[in-house]
C-alpha cells in the first residue's frame, strides 16, 4: 500500500438522505490511469467531487499519500490540491483570455515565477500538447479537440502528481479523441503523474486505463475493481461484462450482479 497516490475508504456518499454509493474503498496506485466507470446515474462525478473535495463524506475517508485528506484543514488541503491538475468536461477555459493567458493563469496564482518564466512555461505546456502557435488564439477560435488539450496544458502547468479528467473526450470525433488518449498516455510517461479520470469512452478505457473501479447504480456499491481489459472477460457480475463487451447497437442491460 506504500505506493497508494489516493486511498479511499469505506466512502458512502449521499445527498442529504439520498444514497448514491456505500463503502467504497480502492486505492490508486503512482503511475496509474484509472478509471471511474459505471452506468449513468451510478455516482461517478460524485465520487469525483468527493476526490476533489466539493463534496463531503457521509461516511468514510479520502487519503491523498499518508495524509487524510477528509480530515484535513483548509491551508492542508489547499497545499495538496496544488498537487493536482483537473479538467472538466467543459474544458473550463475563460472565453475572453487567450490560450497562453489562460495557461498563466495558476501560475500567475500559485507560483513565484516572474513573468518570463511563466511566459516560457507556457509556451513549453502548450507545445506539449501540440498547440505551438496558438499562443494567442481565443478559445472559440480553436476545435473542440484543441479546446481540450488547451485545458490540459493549464492542468499540467504546475507539473501536478495527479490529473482529473471528468469525461475528456466528451462531444470529440473518433479521431480528435484518439489523439486526445495518446496526449494523455505521453503526459502520463513524460511527467510521472497519476491520472483519474471518469469516461463512458471503452476505446479510451481500453487504449489508456491499467485500473479501473465499476460503481453500480442498483446495489449502491462498487462491485469491481481492476484492470479493465481483466474485468471484461472475467468479472463475475455479468453487468460489468456487459458493460465492457457492449457494442455500439446494444444497450447495458440490467444483467445480475
Ligand atoms: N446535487 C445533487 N443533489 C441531489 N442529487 C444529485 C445531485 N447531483 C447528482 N445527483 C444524483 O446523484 C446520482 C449520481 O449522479 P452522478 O452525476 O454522480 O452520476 P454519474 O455516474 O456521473 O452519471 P452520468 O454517467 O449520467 O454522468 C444521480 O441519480 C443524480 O441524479
Amino acid at each position: 500500500m506504500t505506493d497508494a497516490v489516493i486511498s479511499v475508504r469505506d466512502l458512502t456518499m449521499a445527498y442529504g438522505s439520498r444514497l448514491i454509493q456505500q463503502d467504497v474503498s480502492f486505492d490508486v496506485m503512482r503511475g496509474d490511469i484509472f478509471v471511474i466507470m459505471g452506468g449513468s446515474g451510478c455516482g461517478k462525478s460524485t465520487l469525483l467531487k468527493h476526490l476533489l473535495g466539493l463534496l463531503e463524506p457521509a461516511k468514510g475517508e479520502i487519503l491523498y499519500g499518508t495524509q487524510n485528506f477528509t480530515l484535513a484543514g483548509p491551508g492542508e488541503r489547499q497545499k495538496l490540491r496544488q498537487n493536482w491538475g483537473i479538467t472538466y468536461q467543459s474544458g473550463g477555459l475563460i472565453s475572453a483570455m487567450s490560450l497562453a493567458d489562460n495557461v498563466a493563469l495558476p501560475l500567475e496564482q500559485y507560483s513565484n515565477y516572474t513573468r518570463s518564466e511563466i511566459q516560457e512555461i507556457v509556451a513549453l505546456k502548450l507545445a506539449l500538447v501540440g498547440l505551438d502557435g496558438y499562443q494567442d488564439f481565443l478559445p472559440a477560435e480553436i476545435s473542440g479537440g484543441m479546446r481540450k488539450r488547451a485545458a490540459l496544458a493549464r492542468a499540467i502547468a504546475l507539473d501536478p502528481d495527479i490529473l482529473f479528467f471528468d469525461e475528456p473526450s466528451a462531444g470529440l470525433d473518433p479521431i480528435s479523441s484518439r489523439r486526445l488518449d495518446d496526449l494523455i498516455l505521453q503526459l502520463k510517461e513524460s511527467t510521472g503523474a497519476s491520472v483519474v479520470m471518469v469516461t463512458h469512452e471503452l476505446p479510451s478505457i481500453f487504449a489508456i486505463a491499467n485500473n479501473a473501479i465499476y460503481l453500480d447504480a442498483d446495489s449502491k456499491r462498487m462491485i469491481e475493481s481492476g484492470n479493465p481489459s481483466w474485468m471484461r472477460e472475467h468479472s463475475e457480475h455479468a453487468v460489468v461484462r456487459q458493460f465492457l463487451n457492449r457494442a455500439a447497437e446494444h444497450t447495458v442491460g440490467d444483467g445480475d450482479s
